[in-house]
């Protein structure tokens, strides 16, 4: 997860609403809490208000595959498909072209939606309100695109989706989104998304979509809920499969989430709060780098910014969550002494550095030790690097920043770039490499290993979508190298962090446990009280340890893993 993801915080999700099971528990379907940055679906200025058209009606091919696949105005092709769609008066609305036009680009480039979104906003001078309605539009579709399938499929007449043109599938998601997850009224929502499909695939498809997306308005969210919990599990037996289909989540997700609830020690019954958490848009949350500089006056900074004072952090002394505004317009964060950074990626960082060593065999006076020599051996993006980084220059310690990617590193370079010269060396190498390269060498190690990310669902609207069980194995392995490494590259008596932002048990403790059996030099530290020690107060539900593991559905961070290792021997 990037420090300065831009996602942080900007959309406005309305809070998924789901099944527990067939009789109910929680009722899907309550009214929006009124997140949508345009409330009642009011048309941005500059818009030609189309808010008493009527839906379109229905019309063109019954639902048949595009007759002009693609056709219509398309990024970079607008103007054939303007003119088309002025001559009939109607242009679509440029806030919905935008979310189409970001859909596109996440399907077709694998690219991040946080990283296209605010350039193509700013590319095409979308600001204010109408840039809020197209975040929450963009990262509402993606976010709850399995709920929207489910409910679409539904409405097609027995033609499964995966015949539809990805471009016909991603506007009646858009609309669905509109008419089930916003505040945007039904006959606005389908009549402004039928424009939009005229303009981008042409008037035989928007026939189509209309046809769709009247169907989808005329039942309410909770007996759609209801009828695709019942289509994923037709015995009413089966919790997590309709969790899955009503909370947006693949389900092989949803069963190893609730697998690592249970392994957790926390029970079952979580499971949905965990889903409703995914679904949500973090609050921005911001650490004031200590040393560069003092968290009350980071928080005069954001209120003499955003108009409003920014609330402490609940866990780490050094954290600060925004209500609003653009973190990157602060001076300290553009000086690279504050940073967007999530409290639980605070915390582990804290709990490294506080983690108890045992002497170094090198000290020639146990009571004046070493100065520390601490490593952070995945280091990219850089939000842990800095954080560690101003906690040894305090502490008269120096840390490498190892990173694989050269890109990465530059990123790294950036984020540490406020630190006195001679604190951080960043290095761009094979992690794996490391710890033959600079055995015994260092204090503390932090493995910030690559993984699924399944813990930050919340931060990458698209992500639950492109990881797969396989994905597990690839990273299983280059996990348990980077470990091995790291621990080569610890001196005895010296302590690594392995941290994932995934709670999956495949890349948590299965991966400490394994090098655990492989190394008898290795103990096991009780990083749960690490953790109580460094926190501003003491997260619930940590446990007896030693394994921490925390979640956004209790913690209000994303879902951190955190093993504290020390070298024995
Ligand atoms: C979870 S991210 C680290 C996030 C970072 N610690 C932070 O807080 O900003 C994992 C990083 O590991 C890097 N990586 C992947 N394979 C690596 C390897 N073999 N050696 C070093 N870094 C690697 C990735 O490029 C990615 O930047």
């Amino acid at each position: 997860m990037s420090a300065t993801d831009p996602d942080d915080g900007r959309s406005a999700e309305r809070r998924g609403q789901q099944l527990r099971g067939r009789s109910g528990g929680r009722t899907p379907g309550a009214p929006s809490r009124g997140e949508s940055p345009r409330q009642g679906g009011t048309i941005g200025r500059g818009e030609r208000s189309r808010r008493g058209d009527g839906p379109q009606r229905e019309g063109g091919p019954s639902l048949g595959t595009s007759p002009r696949r693609g056709g219509g105005a398309r990024p970079g092709n607008r103007a054939r498909g303007a003119r088309s769609d002025q001559s009939r008066g109607r242009r679509p609305d440029a806030a919905r072209l935008a979310a189409y036009d970001v859909l596109r680009q996440v399907a077709k480039t694998d690219a991040y939606a946080n990283l296209v979104l605010p350039g193509l906003l700013r590319e095409r001078g979308i600001t204010g309100r109408d840039a809020g309605f197209v975040t929450e539009l963009t990262y509402g579709t993606l976010r709850m695109r399995g709920r929207y399938d489910a409910v679409l499929a539904m409405c097609t007449k027995g033609r499964p989706l995966s015949s539809l043109d990805p471009e016909v599938l991603d506007l009646l998601r858009l609309g669905a989104h509109q008419i089930l997850g916003m505040r945007v009224p039904s006959h606005a929502a389908v009549s402004e998304t039928v424009d939009l499909a005229r303009a981008v695939v042409g008037p035989g498809p928007a026939g189509m979509v209309n046809a769709v997306l009247r169907t989808v308005a005329r039942t309410d969210l909770e007996e759609w809920l209801r009828r695709a919990a019942d289509q994923a599990d037709p015995d009413g037996n089966d919790v997590v499969a309709r969790l899955a289909a009503t909370g947006s989540h693949p389900e092989w997700v949803t069963r190893a989430l609730r697998q690592s609830l249970l392994a957790d020690g926390r029970p079952e019954s979580e499971l949905a709060d965990l889903v409703d958490a995914d679904n949500e848009s973090p609050r921005v949350t911001l650490v004031a780098r200590p040393g560069l500089v003092d968290v009350g006056r980071l928080a005069e900074e954001c209120a003499r910014e955003t108009g409003e004072v920014p609330a402490p952090g609940r866990w780490s002394p050094f954290a600060l969550q925004l209500t609003g505004g653009d973190p990157s317009r602060l001076a300290p964060v553009r000086r690279a002494a504050a940073g967007v950074q999530d409290e639980g990626s605070q915390l582990v960082a804290l709990a490294l550095a506080a983690a108890p060593l045992a002497p170094a065999r090198d000290d020639a006076d146990p009571g004046h030790p070493h100065d520390e020599r601490w490593l952070d051996l995945c280091a990219g993006p850089g939000g842990k690097a800095a954080l560690l980084g101003a906690l040894a220059h305090q502490r008269g310690a120096t840390l490498l920043a190892n990173e694989v990617a050269p890109h990465r590193a530059g990123l790294v370079r950036g984020s540490v770039s406020a630190l006195p010269s001679g604190t951080v060396e960043v290095k761009v190498g094979d992690g794996r490499r490391t710890g033959e390269e600079l055995p015994g060498r260092f204090d503390r190690v932090l493995v910030d290993a690559p993984c699924t990310g399944l813990g930050a669902l919340r931060r990458r609207p698209e992500a639950r979508w492109r990881r797969t069980p396989a994905d597990l194995a690839a990273l299983g392995s280059l996990q348990r190298d980077l470990l091995a490494s790291a621990l080569q590259a610890t001196r005895i008596g010296g302590v690594v962090a392995y941290v994932t932002c995934s709670p999956h048990v495949a890349e948590t403790r299965v991966v400490v446990e394994d090098a655990l059996r492989r190394r008898k030099d290795v103990e096991l530290l009780d990083a749960a009280a690490v953790v109580r020690d460094v926190a501003v107060t003491e997260p619930p539900g940590l446990g007896d340890g030693p394994l921490v593991q925390l979640w956004p559905h209790a913690h209000g961070t994303d879902a951190m893993f955190l093993a504290l290792l020390r070298r024995t021997a």
